[in-house]
């Protein structure tokens, strides 16, 4: 099986925590998608997709930021925070490249691919997503960085197989070369 390169890109944001306390406290927020086709249709996830042929990570995370919802995203503020590689039944299915970024401009929009929505980033929805990402997405969004492998079988398309289990390393930052 030919391995895929695909991205995914987490931006964030801060919110006043509104408790009305008085002290500036703020809130961190994801602005995650709901996809409405293709692989993962249904579930909640970053915005991204396939490499296209010559592009690099970044471009892609950039591009498919924009195509999915409308973002305009600074590719100065473009952080690595990830490599997650997914086999299926044994073989390299998709090698991931992941992404977050505070440096956007642009209000989230609606598009045929998915619905965005700002999430805070306690309240994440894990039940409604691929069932790895709840290992390695929390620290993500902490601003850690993570390498990681995730196996799954039984089946094609791999948003129908069965996740079995993983490895993961964090802090990982000096190993990503782009
Ligand atoms: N959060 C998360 N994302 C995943 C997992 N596995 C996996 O392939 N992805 C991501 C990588 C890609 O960003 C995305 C799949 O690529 P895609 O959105 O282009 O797939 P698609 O089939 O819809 O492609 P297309 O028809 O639009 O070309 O899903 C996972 O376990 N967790």
């Amino acid at each position: 099986m030919v391995e895929t390169e695909a991205t995914l890109c987490f931006p964030l944001r801060s919110r006043d925590d509104g408790s009305g306390d008085g002290d500036d406290a703020e809130a961190d927020e994801v602005l995650l998608i709901e996809k409405r086709r293709g692989l993962g249709e249904g579930w909640y996830n970053g915005p991204g997709g396939k490499l296209e042929p010559g592009e690099t990570p970044r471009e892609c995370a950039i591009r498919e930021t924009r195509e999915e919802v409308g973002l305009a995203v600074d590719p100065e503020g473009l952080e690595k925070a990830g490599e997650l590689t997914f086999l299926l039944d044994g073989d390299p299915h998709t090698f991931c490249h992941v992404y977050r970024t505070r440096s956007f401009s642009g209000e989230p929009t609606v598009t045929e691919e998915a619905r965005p929505e700002w999430v805070p980033v306690d309240d994440v929805p894990y039940d409604q997503m691929w069932e790895d990402d709840r290992l390695w997405l929390p620290g993500v969004l902490e601003g850690r960085t993570v390498a990681g492998e995730f196996r799954f079988e039984g089946g094609r398309p791999l948003d129908e197989a069965a996740f079995v289990d993983h490895d993961l390393e964090w802090d990982v930052a000096g190993r990503f070369d782009r």
